[in-house]
């Protein structure tokens, strides 16, 4: 029996901390290394056309499984070609793992310049300590399996991506075992006093109100953080980026809070809201930017990041499943105090007219409502652009989307990432645009077992972009015939114009399995979902002085 692997050991490492594929896309620094985990096997590697529909597909795998994600790509071209996508993961609260190959430690002392090499031959190796929570160079056979757990573990504890460079000589040699999992600890009296302090404060408020937020999702807490809002008997509203949370956890959920853009009552609360609890919530502009009133989070009770603040009381180094859990023993189920009736749950807008009218944003939120309530939810990866804000119309379901780092070209490679790791068939929701960049991943669905149903708003234009500047003849792209290009790629293609033409191809695609399926929505120029409009109307309204 030979001796295992550095490769074998990194497979190892990695399966223990819930990977169970490879997005990634070699190149001669990295030959070796896929080599080594395709003859291991336990880790297929899906391959995809370019680093950044790999670093999307990875990124998703770890969002729905709230485990590592891994993407594995060559030195310089391949790896530069990736930090987008790692950006968005670093932002987004992602655990992903890049595994890049690199040249063998006799090139790097060649004197010669190396293909691929940058600035210097370390240069990749500090850009990406800009976007990731920890690296190591396994350059050191008898140190490698400490610097393998102490990466992946980090890439846990903090649910950030985290950078792994190989020299390409060495996937093939032995290496140690490398250390277990490690289990968090925490200072459980520190904990005891963040939970009784916020515990507290609910209870002596007039208006308690939970807001949830990514982290929630990317710890597994989705079904604990239910639990404690009905034990408090707290309203529970999602931020933006968390939409799609809690979904499937049986709590009637009052909403996203959207400002100024959203539901009045519901943004009204929260801005007036005197013990607003902030679970796992990113406080970004995309979150909290178009609120009518500034919410003055120096009283809010904001649990992020390791860190929880109440008031002007902080608490570092407390994770926020300790928190949860905490606060969970101190509310036995018995205990419901009596608080003010939830908002009213928002009203999904559903009964597409199935007529001849063109179709607008709005009408595309109620075929899908439609569709989930004749059929249940469907797991939904979104890209940026009006189809996200028309999926703040949707109702309730898990929903993929760089809501606060806002890249495109997240919506199709995500949609194949989310149906590989859940298993269930997607709807991937993306513009006309974001399709131009990374859309064509769609071609690698049929091969990789994979039928998602891509929505495409085909407005012709970067429509978002237009909203907030309409002049300008920069916004146009002239108007492409996806429909017509999914049979080259192995689906089924459906124009559509008119809303029964909609309703129509969303049946027909629903019912044809095994090949992805394409609605190509001729959206009217112009055209727009509410939310957005009331985004915009927001943004122009806050950005304009108040009339003297
Ligand atoms: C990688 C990247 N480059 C540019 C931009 C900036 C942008 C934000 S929204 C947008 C237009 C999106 O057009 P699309 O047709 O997809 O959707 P729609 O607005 O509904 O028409 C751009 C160019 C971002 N966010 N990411
Ligand atoms: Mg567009």
């Amino acid at each position: 029996m030979s001796h295992p692997t550095l490769a074998q050991r990194l497979v190892d490492a990695l399966l223990a901390r819930g990977a169970r594929e490879i997005f990634g896309i070699p190149g001669d620094f990295a030959l070796p290394l896929f080599r080594e985990i395709e003859r291991d096997g336990r880790l297929p590697i899906l391959t995809l056309a370019h680093e950044p529909g790999v670093g999307f597909a990875a990124d998703a795998t770890a969002r729905v499984r709230g485990a590592l994600g891994v993407a594995a790509v060559t030195y310089g071209a391949g790896a530069l070609n990736l930090v987008n996508a790692v950006a968005g993961a670093y932002a987004e609260r992602v655990p992903l793992v890049v595994l890049s190959g690199a040249p063998a430690a006799h090139e790097a002392v060649s004197g010669l310049l190396l293909h691929h090499q940058v600035k210097q031959l370390d240069s990749q190796w500090r850009l990406y300590e800009e976007i990731t929570a920890d690296r190591a160079r396994l350059d050191d056979l008898e140190r490698a399996p400490q610097a393998i757990a102490r990466v992946l573990d980090t890439a846990l504890a903090r649910s950030r991506p985290v950078y792994l460079e190989i020299p390409r000589d060495l996937p093939g040699q032995p290496c140690a075992a490398v250390p277990a999992p490690a289990i968090r600890t925490w200072d459980a009296e520190r904990v005891a006093a963040a939970a009784d302090e916020l515990l507290a404060r609910l209870r002596a408020a007039r208006d308690p109100l939970l807001v949830v937020g990514v982290e929630v999702r990317r710890y597994g807490l989705e079904a604990k953080v239910a639990e404690l809002a009905r034990r408090l008997g707290l309203p529970v509203i999602t931020s933006f980026m968390g939409r799609g949370l809690l979904a499937e956890a049986g709590i009637p959920l009052a909403g996203t809070y959207l400002g100024l853009a959203g539901d009045p009552e519901l943004s009204h609360r929260v801005e007036h809201s005197d013990a607003l609890l902030l679970l796992g919530v990113i406080v970004s502009d995309t979150n909290f930017a178009v609120s009518a009133k500034r919410i003055d989070f120096r009283h809010a009770l904001v649990a992020y990041d390791d860190e929880v603040r109440v008031g002007h009381h902080v608490y570092p180094e407390l994770p926020l499943a300790a928190l949860v859990d905490a606060l969970l023993q101190r509310c036995p189920p018995q205990a419901r105090p009596a608080v003010a009736a939830p908002p009213a749950p928002p009203a999904y807008p559903q009964g597409l007219a199935e007529d001849d009218e063109p179709v607008a944003p709005d009408d595309i939120a109620r075929a899908i409502n439609d569709l989930f309530a004749r059929h249940g939810p469907m797991p939904i990866a979104s890209d940026v652009g009006d189809c996200l804000f028309t999926a703040m119309a949707l109702r309730p379901s898990a929903l993929l989307a760089p809501g606060y780092y806002a890249t495109m070209g997240y919506g199709v490679p995500a949609g194949l990432g989310l149906q590989q790791a859940s298993g269930q068939r997607p709807l991937i929701l993306v513009g006309d645009g974001a399709f131009q960049m990374t859309g064509w991943e769609i071609g690698h669905a049929a091969r990789l077992g994979l039928d998602p149903i891509v929505l495409v708003f085909n407005n012709s234009g970067w429509e978002m972009l237009r909203s907030f500047l309409p002049e300008g003849g920069f916004h146009d792209l002239g108007r492409w015939d996806f429909a017509s290009m999914a049979g080259g790629m192995g689906g089924d293609g459906h124009a559509v114009k008119t809303r029964a033409e909609l309703a129509a191809a969303l049946r027909k695609a629903l019912a044809t399995r095994g090949r992805f399926q394409l609605i190509d929505i001729r959206l009217a120029p112009g055209a727009r979902s509410q939310t957005l409009q009331r985004f915009v109307a927001a943004v122009k309204r806050l950005s304009m002085p108040e009339p003297a």
